[in-house]
């Protein structure tokens, strides 16, 4: 069902530092700001030949992400993201396997303007999970 890793998110406290670091200390190719206020965040996304890091910081006053920068005030790895051919159908075993599925359980459209699903970190080894369908 999961297929390739789509993107390694990192919250970051500062997000312009944050893609500065990765443009030039570690030299890799920085893409712009997107707000995303549907998801309470604005992302920054980086470019790697196999996989792309997804830099997060708080949007609005409601993000998903302040209570995890409150608990980790210098930044942390956020969640990763799988990709899925059908969404829905992942969603339907997932839920039939017990896991919670985060919100509504409908899919919202992600950074990438594809449908995206969260997984309940608790239910995966702590690890907070995104599909993509691609
Ligand atoms: C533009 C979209 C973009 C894209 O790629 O397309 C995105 O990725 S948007 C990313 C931001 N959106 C989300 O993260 C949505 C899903 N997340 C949530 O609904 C919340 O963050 C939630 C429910 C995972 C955590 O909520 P909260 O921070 O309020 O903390 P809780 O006290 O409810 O947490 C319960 C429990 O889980 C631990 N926790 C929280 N966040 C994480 C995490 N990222 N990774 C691992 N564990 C996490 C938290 O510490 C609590 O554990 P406990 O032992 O009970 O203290
Ligand atoms: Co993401």
């Amino acid at each position: 069902m999961i297929g390739r890793l789509n993107h390694v998110a990192i919250a970051v406290p500062d997000l312009e530092a944050a893609a500065a670091q990765y443009r030039d200390t570690l030299g890799a190719t920085v893409g712009p700001p997107q707000d995303e206020p549907d998801h309470g965040v604005t992302v920054v996304f980086i470019g790697l030949p196999n996989t792309k890091i997804e830099l997060l910081y708080p949007l609005g006053d409601a993000s998903p992400i302040a209570g995890f920068l409150e608990k980790n005030p210098a930044g942390g790895i956020h969640h990763i993201c799988y990709e899925v051919g059908d969404i829905l159908a992942a969603r339907d075993r997932l839920q039939a396997a017990g896991a919670r599925v985060l919100g509504t359980g409908e899919p919202k459209i992600g950074a990438h303007g594809k449908p995206v699903l969260f997984l309940h970190p608790k239910d995966f080894n702590g690890t907070l999970i995104e599909l993509e369908q691609v």
